[in-house]
């Protein structure tokens, strides 16, 4: 039997069945099952994924897990049986509960000369009407060597060459070199409370399996995640996660123009968003683009993105009101959607559906607004110039004083539940009769990395609350300011409006979807305006239909969607809400400008 190589050595192409693709065979062993004699498993693992074809005399049945799935491994060994419990040490292990431990653990059976290597992956799966991801373990048992150092040779080099194929970086033995930690700035205040929760039952745990380290911070007050973000040594991160709704980005956005060298902080540190508010437009539109399934509170696909660390080009907006400049991601809301959004907020704690029954409360009293819109509209979107980059060049300056003292890490090892199925030796010699197991929806009990560091509210350390004056940076605008006059080709609005929304995203809440044709880094901004004079019933019709985003359909003289690069609204009197990504900002005239290209955004990786 081949001894499983690594490499060049081994490597040969295989011609996938179902495409003309070659497929690089970077390891290849065979593992035996005794309790079924005549059938093996041949197990490949190759540039596409981790092949394992069951072969009987009859039959061959190949099961391929893609690459993209999987987001770790890990090396295990037996774990010592309690005094009593009713095993020998020679005797087989088929139909025992094996558990297994970490391979430093002081719990481990000696006698046990396996070494077990655990992959992980989330499998989509389809069901008639939903597709969603299902944890799938593979447990590959080596044990063809007389002492576990051999064995777990075995297995290191198994899983070394998964992270390297994970990583995308040349396969070799030693494990590459990873890497900063994540920064997760955590709001527990946001949507109904539950970001802590989530994160530790639904991210933490894929990070844990990844072996994505972090540092979490829990914000202790409104703007913490954008003092943090100003203040600190940025760089000494490889991404920064907003685990919240769309506010907790905002600030951490704006946290990032706030800095001198915020070009330079933009491009090397990517943004992230892990959906716990009660909009969540952003995560719901990164979902959309990668074709990820997007289910409220499950967080899977998300997380193994934070884990992967693809980028992509995010569009930013710079927003101008009469004191405050500021960058959004989302959107600029005047009348029906910002009311809804800010009026409910009192329904905090019933999560999303907040803004369905305050969009009937708002229906039944409709109200309009008086102004003036203008705008640059975009006449051919399907000739878009190709995005620049801002030409303002800023300078690096980094502050790295601490903050909070770590709080005790807790990490958990699965050996819980943890079944091989193995077969039966017994005897001193061991001929090659490893078997893998794979079992779905496995309980994971893992909460923390190791190497992860939990910044709690109630440790120690200063109370952050900058006394430094911040200032705006970011590219320079090409607007002339607020009360100068605009540009001669502008279209002028004058008059009474429902709404006007303008978003650069596609969702701007979970069931939202508001501008099907945007695309994350487009350079376009889509301006909805809804004027007066709109009977409730269309109005009601345009909030059904936005869950299909099919709300602008149809002849109705009083909606339209225009692509714009920048506009203006000027609000007649005092009373309405304005507001940039679901945020409310001062009542008074505002203008905006989209700059493409601005942020990275980490984004599933579904190549
Ligand atoms: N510890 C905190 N206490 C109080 N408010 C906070 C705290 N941390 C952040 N905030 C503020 O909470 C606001 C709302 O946050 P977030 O966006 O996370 O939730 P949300 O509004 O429910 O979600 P969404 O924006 O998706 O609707 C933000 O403006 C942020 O400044």
């Amino acid at each position: 039997m081949a001894e499983p190589q690594i490499g060049k050595d081994v490597s040969h192409s295989k011609t996938d069945d179902n495409s003309d693709s070659k497929e690089h065979v970077y390891l290849e062993e065979t593992f035996y099952i005794l309790t079924k004699k005549k059938s093996v498993f041949r197990v490949r693992l190759t540039s596409k994924g981790l092949s394992l074809i069951k072969e009987t005399d009859d039959y061959s049945k190949e099961q391929t897990i893609l690459l993209r799935d999987i987001i770790g491994s890990k090396c295990m060994r037996s774990k010592r049986r309690r005094v009593g419990a009713s095993s020998c040490v020679c005797s087989s292990l088929a139909g025992h509960h094996l558990k297994v431990v970490d391979e430093n653990s002081g719990d481990l059976d000696e006698s046990d000369i396996s070494a077990y290597l655990y992959i992980y992956a989330y499998v989509l799966k389809r069901s008639r009407r939903t597709r969603k991801r299902e944890r799938t373990t593979i447990t590959l048992r080596f044990r063809s060597y007389d002492r576990y150092e051999d064995n777990n040779r075995e297995a290191q080099k198994w899983r070394t060459t998964i992270k390297c194929l994970l990583a995308d970086t040349p396969v070799s033995y030693a494990l590459p070199h990873n890497e900063k930690k994540l920064l997760i700035l955590l709001n527990p205040k946001s949507g109904p409370g539950k970001a802590r929760e989530l994160f530790q039952t639904k991210v933490a745990p894929i990070l844990q399996e990844a072996e994505a380290s972090y540092d979490l911070h829990v914000t202790k007050y409104a703007k913490y995640a954008r003092e943090f973000v100003r203040t600190r040594n940025v760089y000494a991160w490889r991404a920064i996660v907003a685990v919240g709704g769309d506010g907790v980005l905002f600030e951490i956005l704006n946290g990032m123009f706030e800095r001198l060298d915020w070009q330079q902080a933009l491009e090397e540190v990517p943004l992230a968003i892990m959906p716990c508010g009660s909009g969540n437009g952003l995560a719901r539109t990164i979902c959309h683009h990668y074709n990820e399934p997007y289910i409220p509170q499950n967080l899977t696909g998300l997380s193994m993105a934070l884990a992967r660390g693809k980028k992509a080009h995010m569009d930013v907006v710079r927003v101008e009101t009469k004191s405050k400049i500021m960058f959004s991601f989302l959107s600029v809301g005047w009348g029906l959607l910002s009311d809804i959004d800010i009026e409910s907020e009192r329904l905090r704690a019933i999560g999303g559906q907040r803004f369905t029954l305050w969009a009937l409360a708002r229906l039944v009293g409709l109200r309009k607004y008086k102004g003036v819109l203008s705008y640059a509209k975009i006449k051919d979107i399907s000739n878009l110039p190709k995005p620049k980059h801002p030409l303002t060049i800023g300078h690096s300056v980094s502050q790295d004083d601490a903050l909070d003292s770590p709080d005790v890490e807790a990490f958990f090892d699965c050996d819980e539940n943890s079944d091989v199925f193995s077969s039966a030796v017994n005897g001193k010699r061991h001929s090659r009769v490893d078997s893998w197991y794979s079992v779905n929806s496995r309980r994971s009990a893992f909460y923390s990395t190791r190497g992860s560091d939990y910044h709690s509210v109630t440790s120690s350390g200063s109370e952050m609350r900058s006394p430094v004056h911040a200032c705006m940076h970011g590219p320079a605008s090409h607007l002339p300011s607020l009360v100068s006059q605009l540009p001669s080709h502008w279209v002028h609005e004058e008059g009474e409006f429902v709404m006007v929304h303008v978003s650069y995203q596609s969702y701007i809440g979970e069931d939202l979807l508001f501008a099907p044709s945007s695309l994350l880094s487009d350079g376009v901004m889509w301006m909805l305006i809804i004027k007066a004079g709109i009977s409730r019933t269309q109005v009601l019709s345009f909030l059904i239909g936005m869950s299909q985003g099919n709300h602008t359909d149809g002849n109705n003289e009083f909606i339209k969607m225009v692509p714009v690069s920048a506009f203006r609204i000027v609000p007649e009197g005092p009373n309405g809400y304005l507001t940039v990504d679901g945020e409310m900002v001062e009542y008074g005239p505002i203008q905006a400008e989209i700059f493409p290209n601005i942020v990275n955004i980490l984004v599933p990786d579904t190549k």
